[in-house]
C-alpha cells in the first residue's frame, strides 16, 4: 500500500505510436499514488502554438529563435492530466491530424528538447511521491537515472490497429504509413532520437492485453520500491 514517507520513485516509459504508453503510465501512476507526464503532450503543445503562431515548421531556424515563448504548463494528475499553453486549454487541438503530422519535425529542433527537457526534469523533480514519465527519449536522456526504465514495442500492425480505432473509421493501412513515417523520423533524429535505454526492460505488448501490460509494469515498479 501507499507509503507517505516512501522515496520517490521515477518511472520512464518510451517507446513508439500505440505501443500504450499514456494508457498504461496513467493506469500505473492511478493505482501506486503517482505523478503522470505525457511528455508527447508537451511536444505537440508547442508544435501547436508554432502552427498557430504562423512560424514556418519547414524552417529549423525560425523554430528555434522562438522555442523560448510559449509557457506551457502540464497538470501531473493521471486522474485528469492537463496541458495548457499561454493559459489556454490545448489537450483537444493538440490532437488534430495537424498537429500529429507535423510534431516530429517540431521535435527534431535542439532548442525546442533543451525548453522541453528542463520542463520534464523539474516537473520529475518536484513529484512528492515519484512519477511515471512516458515519451521517446525519458531513459536514455531526460531521466537516464530513472530508478525504472521500460521500453513498449508492438507490431506496426498491432499499433495501427489500436490507433485507427481511437480515430473512428481512420484507415488502417493510412494509419499504419503515418505511424511508421512517424517513428522514423523520430528514431533517425540528431538529437536524443527514440531510442532504448541500455538499462530498459523491454515489453512487447503485440500479444498482451493492457490490463496485462499494467500488471506487468506495476509489479516491476513495486520490485523497485522494495528494494530502495
Ligand atoms: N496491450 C494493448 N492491447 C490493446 N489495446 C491497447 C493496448 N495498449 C493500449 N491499447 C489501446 O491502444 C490505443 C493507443 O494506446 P496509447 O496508450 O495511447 O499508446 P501510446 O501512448 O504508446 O501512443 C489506446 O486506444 C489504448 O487503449
Ligand atoms: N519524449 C518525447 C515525446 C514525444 N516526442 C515527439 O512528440 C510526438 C508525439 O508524441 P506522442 O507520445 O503524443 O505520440 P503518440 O504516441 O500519442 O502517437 C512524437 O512522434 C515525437 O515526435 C518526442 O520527440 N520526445
Amino acid at each position: 500500500m501507499e507509503n507517505g514517507a516512501a522515496k520517490p520513485v521515477i518511472v520512464a516509459i518510451d517507446g513508439p505510436s500505440g505501443t500504450g504508453k499514456s494508457s498504461t503510465s496513467k493506469a500505473v501512476a492511478a493505482q501506486l499514488g503517482l505523478s503522470y507526464l505525457d511528455t508527447g503532450a508537451q511536444y505537440r503543445a508547442i508544435t501547436w502554438w508554432m502552427v498557430t503562431s504562423g512560424i514556418d515548421i519547414e524552417d529549423p531556424t525560425a523554430i528555434a529563435a522562438v522555442a523560448g515563448k510559449p509557457e506551457i504548463i502540464s497538470g501531473t494528475d493521471p486522474a485528469g492530466p492537463t496541458i495548457t499553453v499561454d493559459g489556454t486549454d490545448v489537450s483537444g487541438p493538440i490532437r488534430t491530424q495537424e498537429v500529429t503530422s507535423k510534431v516530429s519535425a517540431v521535435s527534431a529542433v535542439p532548442e525546442v528538447r533543451a525548453r522541453i527537457t528542463e520542463l520534464q526534469r523539474s516537473l520529475a523533480t518536484s513529484a512528492e511521491r515519484g512519477i511515471v514519465v512516458e515519451g521517446r527519449d525519458i531513459g536514455t536522456t531526460v531521466l537516464p537515472d530513472a530508478d525504472l526504465k521500460i521500453f513498449l514495442t508492438a507490431s506496426p500492425e498491432a499499433r495501427a490497429a489500436r490507433r485507427s480505432g481511437e480515430l473512428k473509421g481512420a484507415d488502417v493501412n493510412a494509419t499504419r504509413e503515418a505511424l511508421i513515417k512517424r517513428d522514423a523520423a523520430d528514431s533517425s533524429r540528431k538529437t536524443s532520437p527514440l531510442a532504448k535505454a541500455d538499462d530498459a526492460v523491454e515489453v512487447d505488448t503485440t500479444e498482451l492485453t493492457l490490463t496485462q501490460v499494467i500488471e506487468c509494469v506495476v509489479t516491476l515498479v513495486e520490485e523497485k520500491r522494495a528494494a530502495k
